[in-house]
């Protein structure tokens, strides 16, 4: 038996003021795009902005339904748009963040446990990082250089080989 250990590192910036431009720009695009999330069970709104090899952003918000399973997160809209729209073309960086109307909005979220599956699906299939920037609508952003961080020991395709 030997222990081992799963540790990453990670950018933690005090505001969004302090991220280099293009990640800035692309936060403040998932910031706006809450607006159009359709979250009327949860009145959580989310967004997510993802950057393009091509330059391109595409954006995505949550869309949520009466029967709840049917509700989909803004991160995998996005990714599916993404790849319905530009196939092929390399995801560099994804952005996410939300607006919560009746609660605090100044601290970053991380994508659930089935947006990690659908990055980690994307990343491998692109055999190329795809960065994450979360934040708030203020505080807080975190940048995490690659969605294999937050899934260790996830199931992948190389599994069923
Ligand atoms: O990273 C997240 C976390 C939650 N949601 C959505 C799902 C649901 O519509 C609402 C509350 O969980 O927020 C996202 O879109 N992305
Ligand atoms: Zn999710």
């Amino acid at each position: 038996m030997d222990i081992r250990k799963h540790s990453f590192e990670y950018h933690s910036y005090p505001d969004s003021a302090a991220l280099p431009t293009a990640d800035l720009r692309l936060l403040e695009e998932a910031r706006e795009v809450t607006a159009q999330a359709y979250a009327p069970y949860s009145n959580f709104y989310v967004g997510a902005a993802i950057l393009l090899a091509n330059g391109i952003v595409v954006r995505g918000t949550n869309q949520e339904n009466a029967s709840f399973p049917a509700g989909i997160c803004a991160e995998r809209v996005a990714l599916s748009t993404a790849a319905s729209l530009y196939p092929g073309v390399p995801i560099l960086t994804i952005a996410v963040s939300y607006h919560n109307p009746k609660g605090s909005n100044d601290a970053p979220i991380s994508p659930c446990g089935i947006c990690r599956q659908t990055l980690s699906e994307y990343e491998g299939r692109q055999q190329q990082a795809i960065r994450i920037i979360m934040g708030g609508q203020t505080g807080k952003v975190f940048v995490i250089p690659t969605i294999r961080h937050l899934l260790p020991l996830g199931f992948t395709a190389e599994d069923m080989q």
